[in-house]
């Protein structure tokens, strides 16, 4: 339907839901039966794998964890440097054969910010290395299925020459890539815009009012710095990048990265994955570079997140922000789908149940147990990040002392807090802030021999880590925000003795996956949270069992090597869908055969849609859209002088053939010598002559009063839609509405159509992208081509027939007939005609491959001068496809005189801005009919 809402930034979701579909053809299987084999062969190919490591044939390193091995071996270096081998060993399995027979395992280029390693300069080229503290780290080190690099910054400023070199030598043991950020890049780049201005947004925590006209000042400078270090992490991936890799990005570090690749090399399979929270599009669209930052990774193959919340509301900015179209799969944007979707992250879970055994951390334990006999311990294991909730954790606790005085010295809260950011000023003032509450408790109910707050400021190693998780009776995590939150998964591996109970914000995403055996809080009310912290001390065995043993079943079997596998194999299956898809998509027009053919022909009839095909494109990166600027359809000014000149030549007729009414075009093309046929060619007129009516004699149109008021109605109900009353037709348009309002309103208004009163009436129901037509049964633009034919040659004197037929138009749903219009009939023994085969036929018949093919060529004959009064008068056809015969059937053929000698190479369809059609080939927007156009005029 060419009707007024029909912008190319709007487009209808033309492919359907792949996997539901059966992806165009039975024979190959859907999504998710690809995705279904291939978690079955991950499953068989790692219960193999442990088998190998039952029977003792690997080598511990490629499956086993390699920190519990070596620390069990008695071996005295450190454990960070351990777990770092732990990666390297996983990833040094470089062409390890699977005992199911496929191939070696995939390269995986892991792009992030931080590299698991953070360096230390000892020398002018000697370094040490020791493991980074953060979720994102401790998940990936869990991952050993791929043949894995990774690549990001080392945490310092390398400036010379023998220090990048040794540095690169030693990250290259490990496995690692590094990318080199100077200081003044970081500054404004990381400590900047990711974590002044990304980081408090994403978890909906406004900048602090003081801040915030300098943030505003300096916001450019750092987006400048945002983008260049992303290209330059894209610098460092195309370097390493070999055919066939995959390229996983992390972060909203790293935004630009999925774009920066895909400009370099299309062919990348990238995968973007956010690990904080995504937030509602009302928080997003704050964000000056909003739109920029949408687009960018966008323009990845697979876009993941931890929860549906954060996936929903991602694909909700992309429908809101930029106006394109979400789907179930993701979001879609001229035929190209961004997959979008949530895979929660998980922990290695084995690695912190079989620490549990090693002598050092028992030996731990004890000492724990020991120093806190007689006291019920409480946890929290936090960077010191203001999403973190610690200062409310802490007043909570505080009230729980104030409103408990029996508990006073039978409860302690030992608080991690990893320091963070130390640069951001934000972060500094979060800890002075924390430091003067625990100070005040501490004084308030301290004894001279105990304190109810051990507060560390600083990060534990392994071991210790799982020993304090295990003598844990109370952990409390009370993140304000948090992507997902592993310190609840780590907890809970580690208490399968204890069975302690674990207090956790429903602001945590990791609250979705343990919400069943965690008690759920508001962190912000902290009455309720210091009564959670009483009923967890004194919750009964039976309890603490049912719960643990729910979340235990979580974490062990929702591990980091299951999530990185889901997301692997999906941004593999991604690639094949967007194969499969492609293979149903028209190719691009081939402006120069169409040129050509065009200036060898005689006798040419180019048939233009208007709105979208011949108007000017409306502006969708990111601008408002002036809605009333937009609804006044206008003629492209580029197009006033081409078109003119093409008007001008004796040896070319043109039709404008338009949904719109005849007002609308005879203020755009009164001016041109053409056809205008308004209406979906209901009424026609030569621009020298009248407009004369094409109607079937029995149309009837008696229901318009009744829709009438039924638009009225939700014109009403549905702010900034808005409804154009035609002759022959009503369009309800809800482009301008919000989003998921308007669907749903056009959706109740469809239902009302369909199975309401008025169903019975004879009216076709068409809905547009974000439009509603109702029109009398039967009308559509294929239908009117043939009376519009006719009239054409009962005007004109025709010396020679039509050999080459140019149809071009952003047409939708039914009246993508017209484009069959003029397709040959399939020859006998033939396969009937489809888009693809018509469009495969046609590049065979190309001038290389041409010669002396005419299975295209049909000619008809019109009896010039009779039929055109006959056809008006004739009802129109339901049958699209039998056009060609009906017009053959009607018409006399005699020698010399054939109205139409088409042959199947000199007739091109095409549809303007739409993803999926029954043209034979596409063209992006009105712009490129603008210099189609043209060349055809000036050639
Ligand atoms: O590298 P830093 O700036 O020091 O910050 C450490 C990491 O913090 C964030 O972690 C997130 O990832 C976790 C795993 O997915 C998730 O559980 C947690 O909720 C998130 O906050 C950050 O996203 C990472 O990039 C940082 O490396
Ligand atoms: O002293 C510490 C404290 C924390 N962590 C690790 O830091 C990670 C924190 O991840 P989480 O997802 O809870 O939050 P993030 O810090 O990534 O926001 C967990 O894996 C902890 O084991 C650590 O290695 N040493």
């Amino acid at each position: 339907m060419e009707s007024i809402d029909d912008t190319q930034n709007n487009l209808q979701p033309t492919v359907q839901t792949p996997g539901i579909r059966n992806n165009h053809d039975s024979a190959v299987p859907s999504r998710l039966e690809r995705l279904l084999r291939e978690r079955e062969l991950r499953k068989s190919s790692r219960s193999q794998a442990n088998e190998g490591i039952r029977d003792g044939y690997r080598d511990s390193d490629v499956f086993g964890n390699v920190t519990e091995l070596c620390l069990s071996d008695g071996d005295k270096r450190t454990q960070e440097g351990l777990v770092i081998e732990g990666l390297a060993a996983a990833v040094l399995s470089n062409g390890f054969e699977r005992q199911d027979g496929r191939s070696q395992k995939q390269r995986l280029l892991v792009v992030a910010n931080r590299l698991p390693v953070s360096a230390v300069r000892k020398g002018e080229d000697s370094w040490t290395l020791e493991v980074s503290v953060g979720g994102l780290v401790s998940a990936l080190l869990g991952v050993n299925e791929f043949e894995a690099r990774w690549i990001g910054w080392a945490g310092v400023d390398v400036t010379d020459e023998i220090g990048q070199r040794s540095l690169t030598d030693a990250l290259a043991e490990k496995m690692c890539i590094p990318v080199f950020l100077d200081q003044e890049i970081v500054h404004s780049y990381y400590n900047g815009y990711c974590n002044n201005i990304l980081w408090p947004l994403f978890h909906y925590l406004p900048l602090p009012q003081e801040d915030r006209l300098a943030t505003t000042r300096s916001f450019q400078s750092q987006l400048a710095a945002y983008k260049e270090a992303n290209q330059m992490f894209a610098d460092v991936v195309n370097e390493h990048y070999q055919e066939g890799d995959i390229v996983w990005c992390h972060d909203y570090h790293l935004m630009f990265l999925p774009k920066c690749l895909k400009e370099h090399n299309s062919e990348m399979k990238v995968g973007w994955f956010l690990h904080t929270p995504f937030p509602s599009s009302e928080i997003h669209r704050t964000l000056p570079s909003r739109s920029e930052l949408l687009r960018a990774v966008l323009a990845a193959d697979l876009v993941g997140f931890h929860t549906y919340d954060y996936a929903r509301h991602f694909v909700s900015a992309c429908t809101r922000i930029l106006g394109l179209e979400g789907t179930p799969e993701g979001v879609e944007d001229q035929g190209k789908l961004t997959r979008v979707a949530a895979f929660p992250i998980g922990i290695d879970s084995d690695r912190f149940v079989r620490a549990l055994e090693l002598p050092a951390v028992k030996c731990l334990i004890e000492e724990l147990q020991e120093r806190f006999a007689g006291r019920k311990v409480m946890l929290g294991v936090d960077r010191l990040d203001m999403i973190k909730g610690i200062p409310q954790k802490i007043l909570a606790f505080e009230k729980f002392l104030e409103e408990n005085p029996d508990w006073h010295d039978k409860v302690v809260l030992l608080q991690i807090a990893v320091p963070t950011r130390t640069d951001v000023p934000e972060y500094q003032k979060l800890t002075c802030q924390v430091h003067e509450i625990v100070g005040r408790i501490n004084g308030r109910f301290g004894t001279l021999t105990a304190v109810p707050i051990h507060h560390l400021d600083r990060s534990l190693d392994f071991p210790a880590l799982c020993a304090l998780y295990a003598v844990t009776d109370v952990a409390l995590v009370t993140s304000l925000r948090d992507g997902m939150n592993l310190v609840s998964y780590e907890f809970v591996a580690c208490q399968e003795s204890k069975k302690g109970v674990l207090i956790l914000s429903e602001f945590a995403g990791a609250a979705q996956s343990l919400g069943a055996g965690a008690i759920l809080v508001n962190p912000w009310n902290i009455t309720e949270l210091a009564s959670s912290i009483g009923y967890a001390l004194t919750m009964s065995a039976h309890e603490r069992e049912k719960r643990h043993q729910h979340n235990f079943l979580h974490v062990t079997t929702h591990t980091s090597q299951e999530w990185a596998e889901t997301f692997v194999s999906e941004l593999n299956d991604t690639v094949v869908e967007a194969q499969l898809r492609t293979r149903h998509i028209p190719p691009q027009f081939p402006s120069e055969e169409a040129i050509d053919r065009y200036l060898q022909s005689n006798n040419r009839l180019l048939i233009l849609g208007f709105n979208a095909t011949l108007t000017e494109p409306v502006d969708a990166q990111g601008r408002r859209i002036d809605q009333l600027k937009e609804m006044e359809l206008k003629l492209h000014p580029d197009l006033k002088e081409p078109l003119r000149k093409l008007c001008s030549d004796p040896k070319t007729t043109i039709v404008v053939l338009s949904g719109s009414g005849r007002n609308v075009l005879d203020e755009n093309f009164g001016e041109y010598r053409m056809w205008l046929a308004a209406e979906h060619g209901m009424f026609l007129r030569q621009t020298e002559g009248n407009w004369m009516t094409t109607m079937p004699e029995n149309l009837s149109m008696d229901w318009v009063d009744s829709v009438k008021h039924v638009f009225e109605y939700f014109t009403e109900r549905t702010p900034r839609s808005h409804f154009e009353l035609r002759e022959t037709s009503l369009v309800w348009n809800y482009k301008y509405t919000d989003v998921e309002f308007g669907k749903l309103q056009s959706k109740d208004l469809l239902q009302h159509l369909r199975t309401g009163p008025i169903s019975n009436a004879s009216l076709e129901v068409v809905p547009g992208s974000r439009s509603v037509e109702v029109r009398a049964v039967g009308v559509t633009k294929g239908a009117a081509i043939d009376r519009i034919l006719g009239e054409i040659v009962h005007n004109n004197v025709l010396k020679t027939p039509i050999d080459y037929v140019l149809c071009i138009g952003h047409f939708q749903a039914k009246d993508e007939d017209i484009y069959k219009f003029f397709e040959p009939e399939p020859n006998h023994g033939q396969a009937p005609t489809t888009r693809t085969k018509a469009a495969s036929h046609l590049n065979r018949t190309t001038p290389n491959h041409s010669a002396g093919k005419s299975s295209g060529h049909r000619t008809a004959s019109y009896k010039v001068g009779q039929q055109a009064s006959t056809l008006e008068k004739k009802a129109v056809s339901k049958d699209n496809k039998n056009f060609w015969s009906m017009l053959r059937d009607r018409m006399t053929v005699h020698e010399g005189s054939s109205v139409l000698d088409l042959k199947a190479d000199n007739y091109f369809s095409c549809a303007v801005g739409r993803s999926c059609s029954e043209a034979r080939y596409l063209l992006g927007s009105s712009a490129d009919v603008v210099s189609l156009l043209k060349d055809l005029a000036y050639k």
